[in-house]
């Protein structure tokens, strides 16, 4: 095998899975998809436990697949809950890692990218890199008004699936990204929806805190019962971050995050996964619906991704809600290992210098 250090390792670490993929330029070698149960990961505390797992788990696929380490010219990790920042591709630098390691934006998988990928590339001494991470912020300033001058809205979303499916979507349509108006979906472990206008998301329900429940988010509740609970004494701060984060949606009800296994319960007969199911795809219909109106109706197309736009029986249901406003489009699962090899490939051509975090 040759050792030419033309490959780009890309890590993309999810709620509920670390994707794998090795790119010779802008050529795929192989992808890998391991994903995680509540089980695998219920012994870990903080998101920060999971990290020897999840490096231990991509070293090993590398191994599989023959991919010498050596063979590396560049490592890519999905960014996460860093500063609000413009979106690009950003050469992992130790402020970055140390915000990261802090997580004081909160704690998502997410945050495991730029470390791992930095670390990994430190002791190959080669360049590590984030792409359109979580925390990418383009939205209007009417859309960070919360109705509460103490808080204010913030962007955290699928930035990076999002962009890459948008950039797709308009190409086939004859458009520029710039040109084109498009409300983008991302259906994952968390859910985003994002108006994309003038080539920026300019708004967006926080996929940690707002909109549709996910399966395993609560999305917005109730404010006044939330205060209640969070005064109930039931609870600690850090147990009920824990639910609202990583404990909501499908798994409070069902004790899983898999919508394969929701669906299957639904299939069976439960009438309480049937109801929850048809509210998922209720909640995401309406946050379209009010993401149109930020367009101004003016939507040149509805774009379903993520895992579970796998979902005939979710896309369905959605679909049927929304369909008067503008054509749907599905592209199921994620484009996001190829986006983040492809940023780093862009600068290591030098098509575009890397962006500075600070
Ligand atoms: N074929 C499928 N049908 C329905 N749901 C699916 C399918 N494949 C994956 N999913 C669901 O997609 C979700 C994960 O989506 P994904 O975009 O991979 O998210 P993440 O990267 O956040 O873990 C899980 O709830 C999973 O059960
Ligand atoms: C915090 C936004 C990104 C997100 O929710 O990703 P997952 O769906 O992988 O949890």
């Amino acid at each position: 095998m040759s050792l030419t250090k033309s490959r780009i390792l890309a890590i993309n670490p999810g709620a509920t899975s670390t994707k794998i993929a090795v790119y010779e330029a802008d050529t795929v070698l192989f992808t890998k998809t391991v994903e995680h149960s509540v089980k695998d990961l219920e012994s870990f505390d903080k998101i920060f436990d999971q990290y020897q797992y999840r490096l231990d788990l991509v070293l090993q696929v590398l191994k599989e697949k023959n991919i010498e380490l050596e063979s590396l010219a560049a490592i890519v990790g999905r960014g996460g809950l860093l500063k609000p920042l413009a979106g690009g591709t950003y050469r992992v630098n130790e402020k970055m890692v140390n915000d990261l390691k802090m997580a004081e934006r909160g704690e998502h998988a997410s945050n495991l990218g730029a470390v791992m990928a930095s670390n990994l590339a430190n002791q190959l001494n080669i360049s590590a890199f984030i792409v359109d991470p979580v925390s990418v912020d383009e939205m209007e300033p009417v859309a960070r008004v919360s109705g509460l001058a103490d808080i204010q809205r913030v962007s955290l979303s699928h930035a990076l699936n999002m962009k890459a499916v948008a950039r797709k979507v308009a190409k086939s349509m004859g458009k520029k990204y710039e040109e084109a108006k498009l409300i983008v979906v991302h259906l994952g472990t968390g859910v985003s929806v994002t108006p994309h206008k003038n080539g920026k998301m300019i708004d967006v329900n926080n996929a940690k805190a707002e909109g549709p429940f996910s399966p395993d988010r609560c999305g917005g509740l109730p404010a006044d019962q939330l205060v209640k609970l969070c005064f109930s004494g039931k609870y600690t701060y850090d147990e009920l971050k824990e639910i609202l984060g990583s404990k909501g949606g499908f798994y409070s009800y069902f004790g899983t995050k898999d919508a394969r296994e929701v669906e299957g319960m639904a299939e069976a007969g439960n009438k309480e996964a049937e109801i929850v199911l048809d509210a998922l795809a209720y909640q995401v219909a309406k946050e379209i619906g009010a993401m149109a109106t930020v367009l101004m109706g003016e939507v040149d197309r509805i774009v379903l991704t993520g895992g579970i736009a796998h979902s005939k029986r979710i896309v369905d249901d959605i679909v049927k809600r929304v369909k008067f406003i503008a054509p749907v489009e599905i592209i199921p699962g994620e484009e996001e290992l190829e986006s983040l090899a492809l940023g780093a490939l862009r600068i290591i051509n030098g098509d575009e210098e890397a962006a500075i975090y600070s």
